[in-house]
C-alpha cells in the first residue's frame, strides 16, 4: 500500500487549520500536505508537525490573489518579480518544516501563447535553481479544465514533455505532480500513463471522479491503481486531495480497506 498523506486543505475542515494536524495523526496518517500555509507562521506549522509526528510532503507556492481568481503566476509574462518573491516565501516555509517538494502553479493563460510558454520556462528555471540549492524538488501539475477553466497546464503528456525537456537542460529537481483525478478527467488511461511517466513523477494525488470525493467512490478502481503504484516501485506519497462526502473520519473506510489488502475499496 502506498504511503497516504492527508491533504489538510480539504480534509478535516470541521476543524481550524492548525487543529487538523492532530486529527490527521489520530486518524492514522503519518504525513500531510496542503495547498497554502501562508496565513500561519512557518514556526506554528513546524510545531504542529513535530507535536504529532507528521512529515510534510508537499505544499504550493503563493498563487497570486486566489480570492480574486488567480491560480498561480508562473506563466504570466508580467508577474516574474512576484513569482520570484513567492519562491523565497515558500522556501522559508519549506526549510522551517522540512518539506522536500513544492508545487508551483502556472496560472490562467492560453496554453498556445508563446509569451506565456516563455514566461513559464523562465519561472521554472529560476525556481528549480533556487530550490536545488536546498535539495528541494519543484513540481508542476496538469489540472483539468472542468475544475479550473483556463488553467495554462491542462495536458498530462505536454506537462511530462516539458519536465523531460527542462530536466535534459539540467533541472534535475523538476518533477511531475500526477493527480489521478485530473488525469482521469483529462485523458483516462491512468495506469498506462503512471507506468510510462513514473521516472518523471515526484508526487501522486488522488480523489474519486467525477465528484472529487473519497477514493473508491467513483469511476476509477483506485485500489487497482494503488496496487499498480506498489508494483511499479513508487516510493513516494499519495496525497488524499478530496472533499469528504461527510465527516472526514466517517469516510476513511477506504484507507482501512487498503491497509487490509482488499482488492476493492
Ligand atoms: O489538484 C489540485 O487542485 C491541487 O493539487 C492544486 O495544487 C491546485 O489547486
Ligand atoms: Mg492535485
Amino acid at each position: 500500500m502506498p504511503r497516504f498523506a492527508a491533504n489538510l486543505t480539504l480534509l478535516f475542515t470541521e476543524l481550524a487549520f492548525l487543529d487538523r494536524f492532530e486529527a490527521a495523526s489520530r486518524a492514522g496518517f503519518t504525513s500531510v500536505e496542503f495547498l497554502f500555509p501562508y496565513e500561519h507562521s512557518p514556526d506554528a506549522i513546524a510545531a504542529r508537525l513535530a507535536a504529532h509526528g507528521l512529515d510534510l510532503v508537499l505544499f504550493n507556492m503563493p498563487p497570486g490573489d486566489w480570492m480574486a481568481g488567480e491560480r498561480g503566476l508562473a506563466a504570466l509574462p508580467d508577474r516574474f518579480d512576484e513569482t520570484t518573491a513567492g519562491v523565497e516565501t515558500a522556501l522559508a516555509y519549506a526549510l522551517a518544516t522540512g518539506c522536500p517538494r513544492l508545487h508551483m502553479m502556472a496560472g490562467l493563460a492560453d496554453g498556445r501563447d508563446s509569451r506565456a510558454g516563455q514566461a513559464y520556462r523562465r519561472s521554472l528555471r529560476h525556481a528549480a535553481g533556487r530550490l536545488a540549492e536546498h535539495g528541494i524538488d519543484l513540481l508542476i501539475e496538469p489540472i483539468n479544465r472542468r475544475s479550473m477553466p483556463g488553467y495554462f497546464l491542462d495536458d498530462v503528456d505536454a506537462a511530462a514533455d516539458l519536465v523531460a525537456e527542462l530536466r535534459a537542460e539540467g533541472l534535475a529537481n523538476l518533477k511531475l505532480q500526477f493527480d489521478i483525478f485530473h488525469c482521469q478527467i483529462l485523458h483516462g488511461d491512468v495506469t498506462t500513463r503512471l507506468t510510462r511517466l513514473l521516472p518523471l513523477i515526484g508526487h501522486v494525488q488522488v480523489a474519486s471522479v467525477p465528484a472529487r470525493h473519497e477514493p473508491g467512490t467513483g469511476e476509477v478502481n483506485d485500489a487497482f491503481v494503488f496496487a499498480e503504484l506498489d508494483r511499479l516501485g513508487y516510493s513516494g506519497s499519495v496525497g488524499c486531495e478530496y472533499n469528504p462526502r461527510g465527516r472526514t473520519e466517517d469516510g476513511l473506510g477506504w484507507l482501512s480497506a487498503c491497509a487490509s489488502g482488499r482488492a476493492r475499496i
